[in-house]
């Protein structure tokens, strides 16, 4: 069982998200926080948890409950690892060291965003060698206009040991963030876009420059101009799939699929994993929140490969419903950069055991004592039906 945690520090990621949301400068905590257009689908990510009711069974034995999973063969000690996110030295502490250190002492794993302020190379040499039952780290791909410069990075992650490589296929231009309009992000002095010898950046060329295109035809321009440092907006799952597998051997996964459509493509393409994600609400504002997409993914999948999934997850009972949904491993965005604002590696590690403790209340007061015991009866909808909650 784990140990609940010292009361006088904060037991919810809500209160973590409190105490970041005062620390950080006002451009980091937008920049972080924000979604796009009327910030509907932040909202919508989060509050959808809300409208699935757990059906709990009673008298199951459940003094020993195990939360562990596994994925690509590799062993999780509970079903939540840390989502790419970018610039995380901007959050103080030592970033994307703390984050993956974290990540490593709760028995779980991260992602490392192509956008990092710690180099591929530095935050895995930053990793103590842990039994090999255990996972190494995933990278997370952009894939530029500019493919060698891809393709490099690639080669470096494989060098490092990088384990899985994951393509953000949601964000071909970055969607309209009203507030990183308004609070530019500018990254200080001492701080690069590491991976790719130190350009400075926001959101990639010159922070605001796409940002800041007052007309189409101008953002049309600066992408022209730019192209080589920007996403490949001509990307497509004719070439791109062949392409990654013919840089690497780490396991290809793409991540942002919202629909069985592209659940489907994605197959015929031969990854080795789907990552349900919608970017935390910040490409596209009204499209579907990843909890209401995942069931006609994981229909579309039928467990020919792992389906990762994200988005709004801030508590343990989130994690079981995405895992009863169909879901093999849930990660978080946000609530980890809360943690690292909070104390460094020990908050992130804080936000993790937040997240594993509730996730194994909710399994034992549930009456499941394995993570393959969770699956769509033990969710009803929060409608009257009958004396009940309506089944799925
Ligand atoms: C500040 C920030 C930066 C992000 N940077 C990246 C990135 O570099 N690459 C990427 O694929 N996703 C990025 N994401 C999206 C996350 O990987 C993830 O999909 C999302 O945060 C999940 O939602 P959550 O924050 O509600 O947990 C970023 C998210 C945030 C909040
Ligand atoms: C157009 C790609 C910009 C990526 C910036 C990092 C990121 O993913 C984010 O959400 O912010």
């Amino acid at each position: 069982m784990p140990a609940d945690g010292d009361d006088a520090s904060p037991i919810t990621i809500a209160e973590v998200k409190d105490i970041a949301r005062k620390r950080l400068p006002n451009n980091v905590w937008q920049y972080y926080e924000t979604g796009t257009d009327d910030e509907f689908l932040v909202e919508r990510n989060e509050a959808i948890y809300k409208e699935l009711l757990l059906r709990p069974k009673f008298l199951r034995n459940v003094r020993d409950v195990d939360t562990s999973t596994t994925v690509f063969g590799k062993h999780y000690d509970f079903p939540i690892a840390i989502a790419p996110s970018a610039y995380q030295r901007l959050a103080g502490h030592q970033g994307e060291v703390d984050i993956a250190r974290a990540a490593f002492a709760l028995g779980t794993n991260l992602c490392l965003s192509s956008n990092a302020t710690t180099s591929i190379e530095d935050t895995a040499n930053a990793l103590d060698s842990r039994d090999s039952k255990y996972p190494n780290p995933w990278f997370q791909l952009y894939v530029l206009g500019n493919r060698n410069a891809s393709a490099d990075l690639i080669r470096r992650a494989e060098a490092a040991g990088y384990e899985a490589l994951v393509l953000t296929a949601d964000m071909p231009v970055l969607g309209n963030r009203l507030h990183e309009r308004k609070h530019a992000l500018v990254m200080p002095d001492h701080l690069s876009m590491a991976n790719y010898a130190g350009r400075k950046a926001g959101a990639v060329s010159k922070g605001r420059l796409l940002l800041n295109a007052a007309t189409a035809k101008e953002a049309q321009d600066i992408i022209a101009e730019h192209s080589p440092a920007l996403p490949d907006t001509s990307m497509h799952w004719d070439e791109v799939i062949p392409w990654l597998r013919s840089q690497t051997k780490m396991k290809v996964l793409v991540k942002g699929i919202l629909t069985s459509e592209d659940a489907h493509l994605a197959l015929n393409a031969g990854v080795d994993g789907i990552v349900v994600s919608n970017h935390g609400g910040r490409a596209l504002d009204g499209s579907v929140s990843t909890l209401e997409a995942l069931p006609e993914i994981v229909d579309a999948v039928r467990g020919r490969v792992p389906v990762i999934f994200d988005g709004g997850i801030r508590r343990g009972s989130d994690v079981y419903k995405a895992l009863a949904l169909g879901a093999d491993l849930c990660l978080v965005g946000r609530p980890a950069l809360w943690g690292l604002s909070y104390n460094g590696q020990k908050g992130v590690e804080h936000v993790l055991h937040i997240l594993e403790r509730e996730f194994w209340r909710t399994m034992t007061l549930t009456g499941v004592v394995n993570v393959k015991q969770i699956n769509r009866t033990m969710l009803g909808k929060a409608k009257i039906h009958g004396f009940g909650i309506a089944k799925l």
